[in-house]
């Protein structure tokens, strides 16, 4: 599992070493040369003779970054500092001009149009001008050389590394703010930050390499990401003795005359990830038991519910089932995984084993429908915020789909999963997602009912097995959402193998 801390969670940490004279800064700055070191041997073999420019903003993040150019130019790089404010780190600068170094006061636009001949013949671009103290978008001087590298031709690009996290980004909440640098390496200090896993600033991180300073971190990371053997061990196994009920049955309330494919592709999805049974309920009954003839049509036992896919609001028969399975679901303490068509008729408070899985303009609806002012683009700007809202105001664990998913139970419990290509963007693969995850409820409905956070990181495991499905599908290249379906058992197995 990769995990991250918040900004304060790390500052909490480092405290009580720097009281006791632990030299964290010198820590951090060694090892970032270090990975600096390893990428111009990769790109052109020395660290002799290497062009570093080094963005320095006016904090510690600057002071990281001046020493590290201090021990490059000591192994014969040719280092050039610029510097964005009139206050510096003072300690970082000494040891740059010590190790001759070259420093360049950056603060007006001429100078940045000098210091842009800087970044076009680089070799490397370090970016210190913010790290975890930063607030909102980079200002000033700083912004003025983000922009100047950002609009240089690619083929003089840089490899740029980020110093912690790439400058502008909200450390604890993923977002971006103005200028943000591409990155191609982040090097972050102490632990991983929220913002390197999830969207849209991890986006901009590159590969992140985590430096340990021996920090004791909280036991409860802010946000995870799961990895396959976290899945192993969540996925329900059937023993020996295990029988379709045991295993657990999964209701379908899904499709509609208008959309039956929802229904078929989301049988699919719960078959093929190994649950026990699929009862299925609805108009679509003909075409479900025409793809799966293991599917049973009709009322029965369930331990955990899907409802809402391609359930059309003029179904009022399909919209009365969806009723009829949620306030079952409420009444007898079986998980439900609450999508599409259902997510309108939510009552206005459920428990955290009701899982919803919008995209972001129906989380931005399901917000709006609860007086809160949200649009599909500031969803999809915001995604931990806005699915962190969306928790708090119903108390349902909340699976937000897009490229990277993510999920928001109870406790704090948070995830970013980022498993799926672009590809699996396309009609029906949300269907066969919910069937995954109803077969994960149904198989520990019971361990989902007693453990509240239980229900997100199976949402986390679902969007993992998911979107490893569709790289399985077809790499590199477009997949159905029936190819993503048909994937399911050959990716289970190889992650129960792992
Ligand atoms: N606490 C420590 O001892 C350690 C900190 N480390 C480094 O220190 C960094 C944190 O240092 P700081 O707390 O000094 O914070 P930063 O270096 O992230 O930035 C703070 C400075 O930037 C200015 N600033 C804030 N927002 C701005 C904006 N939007 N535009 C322009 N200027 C802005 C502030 O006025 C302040 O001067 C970490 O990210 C890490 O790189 C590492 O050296 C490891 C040890
Ligand atoms: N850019 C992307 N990259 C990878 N996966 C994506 C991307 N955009 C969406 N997805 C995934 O594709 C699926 C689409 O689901 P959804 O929006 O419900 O579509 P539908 O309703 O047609 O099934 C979700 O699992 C989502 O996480
Ligand atoms: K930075």
């Amino acid at each position: 599992m990769l995990t991250s801390w918040t900004a304060d969670d790390v500052r909490a940490a480092e405290r009580p070493l720097l009281a006791s004279g632990v030299p964290l800064m010198e820590r951090a700055a060694f090892a970032l040369a270090v990975h600096v070191g390893r990428e111009l041997r990769a790109t052109r073999g020395r660290v002799g003779g290497a062009r570093v420019t080094l963005l320095v903003g006016s904090g510690n993040n600057g002071g990281d970054t001046l020493h590290a150019g201090a021990l490059l130019a000591r192994r014969g790089a040719q280092v050039t500092a610029l510097l964005t404010s009139d206050r510096t780190h003072a300690g970082g600068l000494d040891a740059l001009r010590a190790a001759h170094g070259r420093v360049v006061p950056t603060l007006d636009d001429a100078a940045a149009d000098d210091a842009a001949q800087d970044l076009a013949r680089a070799d490397v671009v370090l970016d210190g001008l913010l790290g975890i103290g930063g607030r909102g978008g980079v200002r000033g001087p700083g912004a003025r050389l983000l922009a100047r590298l950002r609009t240089l031709d690619a083929d003089a690009r840089p490899l740029v590394v980020a110093v912690d996290v790439p400058s502008g980004v909200g450390v604890d909440d993923g977002t971006r703010t103005g200028e943000v640098p591409d990155v191609d390496l982040t090097v972050t200090f102490g632990a991983c930050k929220p913002a390197l896993l999830l969207p849209p600033a991890a986006d901009a991180a590159g590969r992140v390499e985590v430096v340990d300073l021996g920090l004791t971190l909280p036991p409860r990371p802010a946000v995870a990401r799961l990895e396959a053997t976290d899945v192993a061990a969540l996925w329900p196994l059937p023993g020996r003795d295990a029988h379709k009920y045991v295993r657990g049955v999964l209701g379908v309330v899904a499709g509609s005359a208008r959309y039956p494919g929802a229904a078929v592709l989301q049988a699919a999805g719960a078959v093929r990830a190994g649950v026990g049974m699929v009862r299925y309920l609805g108009s679509a009954g003909p075409q479900v038991l025409a793809a799966h003839p293991e599917v049973v049509v009709g009322e029965g036992r369930v331990q955990a519910w899907v409802v809402g896919s391609g359930v059309a609001p003029d179904d009022p028969e399909q919209r009365a089932r969806v009723r009829d399975a949620l306030s079952h679901a409420l009444a007898h303490d079986e998980p439900a995984v609450v999508d599409a068509g259902a997510l309108e008729i939510l009552p206005d408070r459920v428990p955290p084993h009701v899982v919803l899985t919008p995209h972001a303009g129906e989380l931005a609806a399901l917000l709006v429908a609860r007086g809160a002012h949200a649009t599909r683009a500031e969803v999809e700007a915001a995604p931990l915020v806005h699915a962190r809202r969306a928790h708090d105001l119903t108390g349902a664990t909340v699976l937000l789909k897009g490229g990277t998913t993510v999920v928001v139970g109870p406790h704090g419990a948070a995830y970013a999963q980022a498993d799926g290509p672009s590809w699996l963007a396309t009609a029906g693969a949300g269907d066969v997602l919910g069937g995954v995850l109803g077969a994960l409820l149904a198989g520990r409905s019971a361990d989902a009912m007693a453990d509240p956070t239980l229900p997100a990181a199976l949402a986390a495991a679902a969007a993992l097995v998911h979107g490893r499905a569709a790289h399985h599908a077809n790499p590199g290249g477009p997949v159905s959402a029936g190819d993503v379906a048909d994937a399911l058992p050959a990716v289970v197995a190889g992650l129960l193998r792992a």
